[in-house]
């Protein structure tokens, strides 16, 4: 899968705006108790607001024209009761809905972010995490409004409009005929801008998350920006990034605006159309002022609700492209699965064998080519060769990252794609070229090894790998807080973390992929002599570029070009002055 940077707008694919919106709606399903009550709700003030006009009718024809001023007064506490009661019920329903919309999306992040744990190397390699961070929180935030407005809005302006155009034409078929006489025009033209709309929304949010994907990588890589005063040239690349993300809001919205003037004109014409039925055809004398106030109300009170409606189709288009991107991810399958009917692997000896294993990362550039071994427990292997030669690769493919297309890598007998990924990471520690700590404590960090560790297993783990007396040197000791990273420690302290981490969840088989570069002598002999105690009664792969750390391996492979090309250990491969001894005098002649 080719990387999409911040500087290309993703490939969504097209599902329908139907087919997502019926999705989403679907959450609404398990909050029926709350939805039928704000429904009812709005049912009653709806109700209330369908009154209104019948009562100001009522009040002009039946008390005020008649003199009848106790029975209006009678009528006036009644409306005045029934309107308090509305604006309640508006408040209650405000409440309700707020409470069912953002728990909707607390569902639909965890879903989206418990998925998202689960996809395999390839989808992440594809593209930056800034863009998977603009999904999980700014995508799902937009679908807010449109849930809470399809209960609120939706739901009862659509029965508003059925009710008035129904009381209208019992009322007075011609009058209402006139009042309603725009209303194709207004089809037309919102079908035609919605269909434009979207496309345009679906631009604004590829813009938002190019624009995040940006932030992320500059933030993640500032110390290596102001080291080389990159600093102009990244705010180049991010003017240029919120330009386009401003002109694809604006190029979206001036759309959406149109809606708004579309509703406007068809309702004046409405409104004057009314009048001009009225007075000149239907003639003053037979309608009544009463009805002709009613009618003006009604007609308000049946553009209100499309105007509303429209804002809501609106928000609709706007924010259907962020759950089109949610629901997407959602749907992304993990290329690593557990097959139907995996077994748990049991308790591991350590035992590895790779048989005629071929591997590509893109199913066309072989990377790794019919490469073989067997590894007894508890040995430990060295792989060196080149850089690209595919050392990572093959550890990779033991704790199945990656799926081969040739061959099989079975781990005590058992091929490693018919026991569950669960019980087969779960038995491997695994320490790559970035030793990634977690912001909390020293303490949280280590036993993220092993969760449910006791205080003393994290002090043990920590003492077996050099890493105590460091760690009590520090104000808070275990305690202490670390930020993102690990910030504030240095790289071999970071490390001598690491070591601890692994140590404590007592892997069969460890793996630590260039686990001593770039540290100095003093420190690298701590983590040595770290890395030894990990070592012990483990089955290990170790992968270093300084030769001088693999001195001790059992054996050592080297690999070039996706194959073993040597065997043996440091003083059969030196003997044998091949690749390997090659390898050896040229980092010597470095050194020198
Ligand atoms: N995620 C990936 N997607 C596509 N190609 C990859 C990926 N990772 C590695 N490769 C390619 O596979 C080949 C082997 O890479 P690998 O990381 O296994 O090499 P290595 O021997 O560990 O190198 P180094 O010593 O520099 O870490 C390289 O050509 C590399 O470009």
């Amino acid at each position: 899968m080719p990387f999409n940077s911040f500087k290309d707008d993703e490939k969504t694919i097209e599902v329908g705006k139907m087919a997502t919106l019926m999705r989403l709606f679907k959450y609404l399903l398990a909050y029926k108790k709350q939805i039928i009550g704000v429904l009812f709700i709005m049912g009653f003030c709806v109700v209330v607001n369908l009154l209104n006009p019948l009562i100001m009718e009522s009040a002009v024809d039946d008390y005020i024209s008649k003199g009848n001023f106790r029975g209006l007064g009678r009528l006036i506490v009644f409306a005045v009761v029934l309107n308090i009661l509305m604006v309640l019920g508006i408040k209650l329903r405000m409440y309700v809905m707020a409470k069912v919309c953002n728990s909707i999306l607390v569902t639909i992040r965890q879903e989206l972010y418990t998925h998202i744990q689960t996809l395999d190397f390839q989808f992440f390699d594809s593209r930056p995490t800034g863009k998977i961070l603009a999904r999980i929180i700014g995508d799902i935030n937009s679908l807010k409004d449109v849930l809470s407005n399809c209960v609120t809005t939706l739901i009862p302006d659509f029965i508003t409009i059925c009710a008035v155009v129904a009381i209208m034409f019992i009322k007075n078929a011609g009058l209402a005929a006139a009042s309603l006489i725009s209303l194709p025009l207004m089809a037309a033209c919102i079908w035609y801008i919605q269909t434009r709309s979207h496309k345009r929304w679906q631009i604004h949010r590829k813009k938002s998350s190019n624009l995040s994907a940006f932030v992320h990588e500059d933030l993640s890589g500032i110390r290596i920006i102001q080291s080389f005063g990159a600093e102009e040239e990244t705010m180049d690349t991010f003017r240029g990034l919120t330009k386009e993300h401003r002109d694809s809001f604006i190029h979206a919205v001036r759309l959406n605006d149109a809606i708004g003037s579309v509703i406007d004109f068809c309702w004046g014409l409405g409104t004057v159309s009314l009048y001009f039925a009225g007075i000149l055809i239907i003639g003053v004398d037979k309608v009544s002022i009463g009805t002709f106030i009613a009618f003006g109300s009604y007609i308000s009170m049946f553009w209100h609700p499309i105007m509303n409606l429209s804002n809501f189709y609106n928000q609709m288009i706007t924010n259907i492209a962020g759950a089109e991107r949610v629901f997407e991810i959602m749907d992304t399958p993990s290329a690593i699965t557990d097959r139907e009917g995996v077994k748990e692997l049991p308790p591991i000896q350590g035992k590895v064998d790779f048989d005629k294993v071929s591997f590509s990362y893109d199913g066309t550039v072989k990377v790794l080519n019919e490469v073989s071994f067997h590894i007894k427990p508890g040995e430990t292997i060295a792989l060196v060769g080149p850089t690209g030669a595919g050392k990572t690769t093959i550890v990779n493919l033991i704790s199945r990252f990656y799926d081969i297309q040739d061959g099989h890598v079975y781990i005590d007998g058992y091929d490693v794609r018919d026991v569950s990924i669960e019980s087969l990471r779960h038995q491997m520690g695994i320490m790559t070229q970035d030793n990634f700590l977690f912001s909390g404590t020293i303490k949280d960090n280590i036993r993220y090894g092993k969760l449910d560790a006791t205080d003393e297993e994290i002090i043990a783990a920590a003492k077996a790998v050099n890493a105590h007396d460091f760690i009590m040197r520090l104000d808070n000791g275990y305690d202490t807080v670390l930020s993102e990273r690990g910030g504030g420690l240095s790289i071999g302290q970071k490390q001598l973390l690491a070591f601890a981490r692994t140590m404590v969840s007592d892997p069969r088989i460890l793996i630590l992929d260039e686990a001593t570069s770039s540290i100095d002598t003093k420190t690298e002999l701590l983590v040595q002599s770290g890395i030894e105690s990990l070592l012990k009664g483990r089955t290990s792969f170790v992968i270093a570029h300084r030769l001088s750390t693999i001195q001790k391996a059992d054996r050592i492979f080297v690999i070039d070009n996706g194959t073993i090309v040597e065997e043996g250990n440091a003083a059969q491969l030196m003997a044998m002055k091949g690749a390997y001894y090659q390898l050896y005098m040229s980092q010597f002649k470095n050194v020198v």
